[in-house]
């Protein structure tokens, strides 16, 4: 996709209130068509992000023995290690394949807020991270790219706000004990024939607010569902995160913006399958008990919204329970 948008937060956040609202305006077109763009200038310092990429890429070399002494301690448990045939995110569109080629480390909040009773929210998004032995300082180098994506998380939420024409601020109380949770993801060389309709990952959308990825820098595989209806790749953007608005993020809007579908392929047979693959998403998730309805001005007169209002929190644990595969259960 040659012409795949990059939006320089940097600039945004400087700009006048004029300029923001210009700005935003090329926001709001780009999440009407397909919500997928680059940050630029987001001030991430580099040593973080080169942090917790080398301790994920150190963790996934492990043993399967090593990383299975974090793995998730039964199915549907949303944190610690997913270990391979674990997840088919496909499911979660009803559409029945075979496991993504993939492993992954999840790990969620950092803190349990203050006053936080919720049963289900207590043993779902709330849960331990199951932290590996090692690398060493492998949860000291997540932790502090999960606050650093918090913070990327709410400065973009701003940019939102400006491009729906709602004061800056708006989703702030929404977003104040947020519920992401960063994965970090190896796709590893592919040694076998996939089976039919086996991918890395199957065509899904993200079930949140916002997702920020950092895929392996130049590495290829990612495709989104064109607004023309065919699958197109995210080109490496060196420097910058890709970002893509999730399904809370359609439902405010009822359908101006699109949760558009996405996938990872497999690297191409010429190539041998060899082309491992490592990124990191941070699931950007309002608070468990955010309600999110339509938005009036995304409501012209005569309209009806499309879909009943949801918790955030239970939303989350529904998606993530369908996708659970046969095998981890
Ligand atoms: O690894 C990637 O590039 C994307 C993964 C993805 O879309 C997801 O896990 O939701
Ligand atoms: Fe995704």
């Amino acid at each position: 996709m040659a012409d795949f948008p990059i939006f320089d937060l940097g600039a945004f956040e400087r700009a006048t209130p004029e300029e923001k609202t210009r700005l935003g305006e090329t926001v709001d077109e780009i999440c009407r068509k397909t919500g997928f763009l680059a940050i630029a200038e987001h001030s991430v310092p580099t040593d973080v992000i080169e942090a917790v990429w080398q301790s994920a890429r150190a963790f996934f070399d492990l043993s399967p023995e090593e990383k299975n002494a974090a793995r998730a301690p039964f199915p549907g448990y949303p944190y610690g290690y997913l270990g391979p045939g674990t997840e088919a995110l496909a499911k979660s569109k009803n559409v029945d394949t075979p496991p993504d080629l993939k492993e992954s480390f999840n790990g969620g909040p950092l803190a349990v807020p203050a006053g936080m009773t919720d049963g289900e929210a207590l043993s779902f998004c709330y849960a331990q991270t199951i932290w590996p032995a090692g690398p060493e300082g492998f949860a000291d180098a997540w932790k502090a790219y999960y606050r650093a994506m918090e913070d990327l998380a709410r400065r973009i939420m701003r940019v939102f706000a400006v491009a729906l024409k709602l004061p800056e601020d708006f989703f702030e109380g929404f977003i104040d004990q947020p519920i992401s949770a960063l994965r970090a993801l190896n796709y590893p060389a592919q040694t076998v024939a996939p089976q039919p309709g086996q991918l890395r990952a199957g065509a899904h959308t993200d079930y949140g607010s916002l997702t920020i990825l950092l895929p392996e820098p130049g590495s290829r595989g990612l495709e989104i569902l064109s607004p023309e209806g065919d699958w197109v790749s995210v080109p490496p953007v060196p420097g910058a995160f890709v970002i893509n608005i999730g399904d809370l993020m359609s439902l405010w809007t009822n359908d101006r913006w699109v949760s558009t579908l996405h996938r990872v392929v497999n690297p191409p047979p010429e190539e041998g399958g060899m082309d491992r693959r490592q990124s990191l998403a941070f699931f950007h998730q309002p608070n468990w008990f955010a309600e999110i309805r339509c938005l009036d001005t995304c409501l012209s007169p005569g309209d009806e919204p499309r879909y009943q209002p949801v918790l955030s929190g239970p939303y989350l644990m529904g998606k993530f329970k369908a996708t659970v595969t046969a095998k981890a259960s």
